[in-house]
């Protein structure tokens, strides 16, 4: 009696931060992903496919200790700490430097699948996601930049969206003037924790307690603040002293010129504010924002590092796209992306199975998409079943 109540009681449920895509919204998933794919290989990348699980020790090698506690971690039968991987560049950069050393250089790359990072689960914010991205390995060039940054607003485009926004930024700005006061690792690290989450009331606290001299902490205060067209690069320009800095916003005119060809510059904005949260970033980094989503629906940025750490030693530059996050936005714009009509709905009665499916194989091959029912109906039945499946024609063979 009581086993017979448990097992009713019993309500499976998938693990916290996750979710099922059910068919209308796993075909919106396939053709955002079909189309991204096609995207990335008309612009010359080739796909790569990795495990979903890493050796934490490589995770740690790219990443940082940034994600530690985001990561899913657990044992293999050798004790060895294995993690889902969190970040999709990370395993790039492995297969990068230690399965294509001396192949032609840059390697262009692309991937469209899940990641794990543990987090507080909301709409567009799951602890498992998928990713569309690209890596260029082996260029330190603005063009490389420029690249990455045209193919995010491309593939926002692909993806259906029309409304977004980029904004652009450069982690060396910060550093720059960072490096000349004499902060300790943990002060800035507290500054750019503050300013990666916004959180300008803290930033303005951690810079009063910093002993920093007072137009200093004026100049940091002010960097979130720092967004707008070239006219704010002038002004920040003319804001620091440092080569760093400075070399920093040349480098961003440079990237934005380069936008101007590629037709654009109209989505760009230069933010410099945005260091994004992982500490890999060397140079520019980006964010993409569309209407409806109150966090990114893409980023990404110059790497220059990481490879080094993994033995190949070169730049690198790259972006990601948060496959449900597009398809978030899709739907809060009231934007449908996907033809819901299906075909063909194929009815028989007793006796006739025979004859019903050489009936699909020719309207297969003619290109119809056929469902062929399993089990015998009478005309009645059959076109009931096609009107609760959807389908737009019924076959019925008798
Ligand atoms: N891996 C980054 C995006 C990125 C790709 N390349 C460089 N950055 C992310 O998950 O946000």
């Amino acid at each position: 009696m009581f086993l017979f109540m448990k097992q009713h009681e019993f309500v499976p449920q998938v693990p916290y931060g996750t979710r099922d895509f059910l068919p209308r919204e796993a075909s919106q998933k396939r053709a955002v992903e079909g189309a991204l794919a096609q995207l990335f290989a008309n612009w010359g990348y080739d796909e790569v496919v990795t495990p979903t699980i890493e050796y934490l020790e490589t995770m740690t090698v790219g990443v940082g200790n940034d994600l530690d506690q985001h990561m899913f971690k657990f044992f293999d039968k050798n004790n060895r700490i294995l993690a889902l991987r969190p970040d999709m560049t990370t395993p790039m950069a492995r297969v990068a430097a230690t399965r294509f050393k001396g192949s032609p250089s840059p390697m262009k790359l692309f991937y469209i699948t899940n990641v794990f990072r543990y987090e507080q689960a909301q709409a567009g914010r799951q602890c498992e996601f998928y990713q569309a991205g690209v890596e260029i390995m082996g260029a330190s060039e603005p063009a490389a930049d420029a690249e990455v940054i045209a193919l995010a607003v491309e593939s926002m485009l692909k993806s259906g969206l029309q409304k977004f926004q980029i904004g652009l930024g450069q982690v060396d700005f910060i550093n720059g003037i960072m490096e000349q006061s004499e902060l300790s690792l943990v002060q800035r690290q507290q500054i750019k924790h503050a300013m990666v989450t916004r959180d300008l009331v803290g930033l303005g606290e951690i810079l009063v307690k910093s002993g920093l001299s007072q137009s200093d902490q004026t100049l940091l205060k002010h960097i979130p603040l720092l967004h707008g067209r070239e006219d704010m690069l002038k002004q920040a320009y003319s804001m620091v002293t440092n080569d760093k800095s400075r070399r920093a916003l040349d480098n961003l005119a440079n990237i934005y010129h380069l936008l101007e060809n590629y037709g654009v510059s109209q989505y760009v904005d230069f933010d410099l504010g945005i260091i994004r949260d992982f500490e890999y970033y060397t140079g520019m980094v980006f964010e993409g924002y569309t209407p409806g989503l109150g966090f990114p629906i893409c980023g990404g940025g110059r790497y220059d590092t990481m490879l080094n750490s993994f033995g190949m030693n070169c730049g690198a530059t790259g972006f990601a796209l948060g496959i449900e996050r597009v398809l978030l936005a899709l739907e809060r714009q009231g934007i449908d992306g996907t033809q819901n009509c299906k075909g063909i709905y194929i009815g028989w009665n007793k006796e006739n199975l025979v004859k019903a499916i050489k009936q699909a194989d020719t309207l297969r091959d003619s290109g119809c998409s056929v469902e062929l029912a399993v089990i015998p109906e009478s005309c009645a039945q059959a076109k009931e079943s096609q009107k609760s499946k959807g389908y737009e024609k019924l076959v019925y063979v008798e």
